[in-house]
C-alpha cells in the first residue's frame, strides 16, 4: 500500500521535540508548495508572474514576480512552523521569526526563475539546520554550518507532477501530490542513483570561460565511442537544477556548474547554502555525491547566507572521475596525443 508523507515523517521523526519540529516544517513547507503550484497552474495569473521587477535580490538576480510571491508563501510556512531563522535566496539578511526557535530554514523560494514563462519545471530549495545557543546572537551564524549538519533537505518540483525530494538523513524518498489523496503520497521508497549512466548536464555555452580542466572533461565525453571513454555521452541542460537534479537520482549521469572567468563567476552561479548544500544532501543519501569539484559540498563551511560554489553533483564514479580531472592536470597532458588534443570546439 502507498504510503502518505504524513506517515513516513511519523516514522522519522518522532524521536526526540526537534525532529517533531523538522516534521511539522516539512508538513507546513508541503502546504505552500501547493499554493505555488497552484499559482502557477493559474492561468490568470500566469500572465505576470515571469514578469520582471525593478528589484535584484542579494545575488544580483533581477527577482521576477513569481520569486517574490514564493518567498512570502514560504516565510508564511516557517512563521507558521516556529522557525528561529528564515533565510532566502530573495531576503538580503536571515530573518528572525523565533528568536527560541530550534531550527533555521534555508530556501531558494524559486528555483529556475529563467524558465517561469516558458512553461518548464521549476522548483523550491530548503534545508533545515539546527540552531544551538551559539547562534542565539547572531541569526547568520546558524547558516554558516556544513551541510553535513542539515537535518532534513529537500525540493519540489512545479512540473508535469507536483513531487517532493527529501531526505531527513534517511535515505532519499519522492513524495508526489495526489488530489485524490489530498496531501503527498510515496512515489519512489528509497532512491538510488544508477551508477553507470552517460548523460552529462552543463551550460555549455560557458565553454570558453571554463578551466582546461572542466574542457577537457566535457571535450572527452563529447569525443564519444571514439574518445577515451569509449562509448557515447547525452547531454541534457533544464536551467531548472530541481529537474536536473530529479532526472539524475532517477536516471544516473553528472551535473555540472563550476567556476569560470566571467566576472561573479569565480564560484559559479548556485548559492552554496540554499542550492547547492540541501542537493548535495540528497543526493549523498542516494548513493551519489557533490563537489565542488574537488572537495565534498557538506563538509565545506560557507562563509555567508548567499555564497556561492562550483557544484559537481551525480554518480559516485563519474564526479570521483571529475575531482581526477581538476586535482591532476599533469595526468592529462599525459593522455594520448590524440585525446589530448582533440575537441569539438577547439581548433
Ligand atoms: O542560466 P544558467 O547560467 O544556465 O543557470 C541555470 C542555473 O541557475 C539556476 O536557475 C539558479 O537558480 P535561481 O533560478 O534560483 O536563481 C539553476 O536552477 C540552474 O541550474
Ligand atoms: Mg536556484
Ligand atoms: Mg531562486
Amino acid at each position: 500500500m502507498t504510503s502518505s508523507l504524513d506517515a513516513y515523517l511519523g516514522s522519522q521523526c518522532d524521536s526526540d521535540p526537534t525532529r517533531r519540529q523538522v516534521a511539522e516544517t516539512i508538513r507546513q513547507l508541503c502546504a505552500a508548495s501547493v499554493k505555488v503550484r497552484n499559482t502557477i497552474t493559474n492561468g490568470s495569473a500566469s500572465e505576470h508572474l515571469g514578469a520582471s521587477r525593478d528589484a535584484m535580490n542579494a545575488g544580483g538576480d533581477v527577482q521576477k514576480e513569481l520569486d517574490v510571491v514564493a518567498d512570502r508563501l514560504f516565510l508564511d510556512a516557517a512563521k507558521a512552523a516556529g522557525i528561529a531563522y528564515f533565510g532566502s535566496e530573495e531576503q538580503d539578511e536571515a530573518i528572525v521569526i523565533d528568536r527560541d526557535g530550534a531550527l533555521a530554514l534555508a530556501i531558494d523560494p524559486l528555483d529556475g526563475s529563467s524558465n517561469i514563462e516558458t512553461n518548464v519545471s521549476i522548483g523550491t530549495i530548503f534545508s533545515i539546520l539546527p540552531v544551538t545557543d551559539a547562534h542565539r546572537g547572531d541569526p547568520k551564524s546558524a547558516f554558516l554550518q556544513p551541510g553535513s549538519r542539515q537535518l532534513a533537505a529537500g525540493f519540489f518540483i512545479y512540473g508535469p507532477q507536483l513531487l517532493l525530494v527529501l531526505s531527513v538523513g534517511n535515505g532519499t524518498h519522492v513524495f508526489i501530490f495526489s488530489s485524490s489523496f489530498g496531501g503527498f503520497v510515496e512515489l519512489i521508497g528509497s532512491v538510488s542513483i544508477p551508477e553507470r549512466a552517460s548523460e552529462f548536464a552543463i551550460n555549455a555555452s560557458n565553454y570558453r570561460h571554463w578551466e582546461p580542466q572542466i574542457r577537457s572533461y566535457i571535450d572527452d565525453c563529447l569525443a564519444g565511442a571514439e574518445g577515451p571513454r569509449e562509448r557515447d555521452f547525452n547531454m541534457r541542460w533544464i536551467g531548472s537544477m530541481v529537474a536536473d537534479c530529479y532526472r539524475i537520482l532517477v536516471r544516473g549521469g553528472v551535473f555540472l556548474y563550476p567556476g569560470d572567468a566571467r566576472k561573479g563567476y569565480a564560484k559559479g552561479r548556485l548559492r552554496h547554502v540554499y542550492e547547492a548544500s540541501p542537493v548535495a544532501f540528497c543526493v549523498e543519501h542516494a548513493g551519489g555525491s557533490a563537489t565542488d569539484g574537488l572537495h565534498r559540498i557538506l563538509d565545506i563551511v560557507p562563509d555567508s547566507l548567499h555564497a556561492r560554489t562550483s557544484l559537481v553533483f551525480g554518480g559516485k564514479r563519474e564526479v570521483a572521475r571529475i575531482a581526477r580531472y581538476m586535482a591532476d592536470p599533469a595526468e592529462l597532458s599525459e593522455r594520448s596525443p590524440l585525446f589530448g588534443k582533440r575537441s569539438l570546439f577547439r581548433a
